[in-house]
């Protein structure tokens, strides 16, 4: 089962009342980055290639990044935690969906902590305005052994 949106905020910082949503609860833009060298998934590691931040423009006060088609890496702003007993998905907000743009996601583990990433493809030209919905995260329960312990643990948390 999945569980309340009103739940799914309790795992989710910062969050304003704005982002949760009935079954989960938005995240919002804090970066977008090019991949600039070759990475690597090997059989027993990889390597992340290198990524160069795009530069918002600033539009009367906001910072907003202008995104031609392309893949590019995308930053959420929250910190993330998955609850024992779950595990997260990530879905685009359709309205990026509906603008030719798809936010590609993987599996959040029970006991990761951190500001995670998505891969956003760009199918036409669009501007993100930086701390703009774009995802909507929901936990569903899960039976686990073990918690996170990967690489990724703590990533961009202060
Ligand atoms: O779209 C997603 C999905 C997951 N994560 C976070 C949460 C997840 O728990 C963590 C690690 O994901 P995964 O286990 O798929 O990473 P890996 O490539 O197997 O590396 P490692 O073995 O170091 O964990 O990344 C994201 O940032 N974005």
């Amino acid at each position: 089962m999945y569980a309340s949106g009103a739940f799914v905020a309790e795992h989710v910082e910062p969050v304003s009342e704005q982002q949760v949503q009935p079954n989960g609860v938005d995240l919002t833009v804090e970066a977008v980055l090019q991949q600039t060298d070759t990475g690597r998934i090997g059989r027993d590691g990889k390597a992340i290639g290198s990524r160069e931040p795009v530069e918002p423009a600033a539009d009367g006060g906001t910072d907003t990044f202008r995104l031609s088609p392309g893949g590019y890496v995308l930053q959420y702003a929250e910190t993330i935690s998955i609850p024992d007993d779950h595990v997260g998905f990530l879905y685009p907000r359709s309205s990026l969906m509906r603008n030719s743009c798809m936010l590609n996601t993987a599996v959040w583990d029970a006991g990761y902590t951190g500001k995670g990433e998505g891969l956003l493809q760009v199918h036409h030209d669009v501007e993100l305005e930086s701390g703009a919905r774009v995802a909507q995260l929901v936990l569903a329960d899960a039976d686990h052994e073990g918690s996170y312990d990967g690489s990724y643990q703590g990533e961009r948390v202060e």
